[in-house]
């Protein structure tokens, strides 16, 4: 039997909720923190938190935290569930009201633009050494409404300790909710950060109305220029075969509860991003990640064309039918690029 434990979801939106569900389901003490004081008397008194899981009930060993000090007192390991965006900030506020060390498992996925971090080395950055015991990364296929409906689900831990990751794993592993663990933190990191834009992409191709054929081609060699950059960051190339590589793709681009591809769609049917993303009401990190794509592509010299076509449509207005013909209309080239490099020199 495992230890039951106390645990902290720091941010109350779909996805840390629906792993606060795992986790009781699990039999641990769940501590949901949320910013909003109206949510968490929802979450304390109907046991709903309808704006990010309608229709889900809530067990009663999940209890809503308005006070991140009372939230993380006691507690050793807290799930960090906020956009990318508000990570920083969040992180901050935690690190002035902790004096003992805490183990974050964070399941963002993101890039910081500009700085061009990592989520887990965000958090290196921001929460002071002596308040941070280990930092582990939870990502993979596996939509919030899903895994609320406890429907099966497969996800990976990383960590640059893998005895924390192989503990993360203790703590969510159950009969619908499946995790393995994968010490190539920065491949984990990269491909769930990076499927995002592709799924905007998928968006858009559907909602102008093209089919499978193109989905099919935005999958395959939105992860080959995946891969092109995170074997260049120093991931291993075989992390983007596995759950947070191509699975995310697949489950990001295929589903219709994808906040990203359900953004692209509107776009692809031509509504402009402003509006987009106020109707939208949840995170779609695919935005921020691309603007941090793109400047990855520059610094590390890799051609990302999917990347950059999705830049244009949403930071210079291109057209995103102009932007698919672009696409289509380039010099021709090998699909398998070892080929390519081989053929070249042989030239
Ligand atoms: N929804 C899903 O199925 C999945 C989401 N993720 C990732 O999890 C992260 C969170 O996504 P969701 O839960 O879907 O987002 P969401 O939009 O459903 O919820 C975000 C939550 O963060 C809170 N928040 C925003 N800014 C904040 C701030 N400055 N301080 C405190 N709280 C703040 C919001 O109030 C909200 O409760 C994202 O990086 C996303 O990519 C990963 C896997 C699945
Ligand atoms: O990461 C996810 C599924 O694995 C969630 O994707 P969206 O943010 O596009 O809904």
């Amino acid at each position: 039997m495992e230890r039951k434990e106390k645990i902290t979801v720091v941010g109350a939106g779909s996805w840390g909720t629906a792993l606060a569900l795992v986790l009781a389901d699990n039999g641990h003490d769940v501590r949901l923190w949320g910013h909003n004081p109206k949510q968490i008397e929802e979450i304390n008194q109907l046991h709903t938190n309808k704006k990010y899981l309608p229709g889900v009930e809530l067990p009663n060993n999940i209890v809503g935290y308005n006070t991140l000090k009372d939230a993380l007192n006691e507690v050793e390991t807290c799930i960090l569930a906020v956009p990318t965006k508000a990570i920083r900030e969040v992180l901050n506020d935690m690190a002035n009201v902790r004096q003992e060390p805490l183990t974050i498992v964070h399941v963002s996925k993101g890039i910081e633009p500009d700085t061009l971090l990592r989520i887990s080395e965000m958090i290196e950055d921001e929460m002071p050494e002596h308040l941070l015991q280990d930092v582990v990364v939870l990502s993979g296929p596996s939509h919030a409404e899903e895994v609320s409906m406890r429907h099966i689900t497969t996800v990976t831990v990383s960590s640059k300790n893998i005895e924390a990751a192989e503990k993360v794993q203790d703590l969510f592993i159950n009969s619908y909710f499946r995790v393995y663990t994968n010490p190539d933190i920065i491949g984990v990191e990269i491909g769930g950060a990076l499927k995002n834009i592709i799924a905007l992409a998928a968006g858009i191709t559907d909602g102008l109305g093209y089919g499978d054929n193109a989905k099919a081609a935005l999958i395959t060699r939105g992860l080959a220029e995946i891969a092109r950059l995170g074997t260049k960051m120093g991931a291993s190339p075989l992390t983007f075969s596995g759950l947070t590589g191509i699975g995310d793709l697949i489950v990001t681009c295929t589903s219709v509860h994808s906040r990203n591809w359900r953004a692209g769609n509107l776009l692809g049917k031509g509504q402009k991003l402003e509006e987009v993303l106020e109707n939208m009401g949840m995170v779609v990190e695919g935005v921020r990640t691309t603007k941090a794509a793109y400047q990855l592509a520059e610094k590390y010299q890799v051609k990302m064309p999917i990347t950059t076509a999705l830049h244009n449509v949403l930071f210079q207005h291109a057209n995103p039918k102009d932007e698919v013909d672009a696409l289509m209309t380039r010099v021709k080239t090998h699909e398998m690029e070892d080929l390519a490099n081989v053929l070249s020199s042989e030239q």
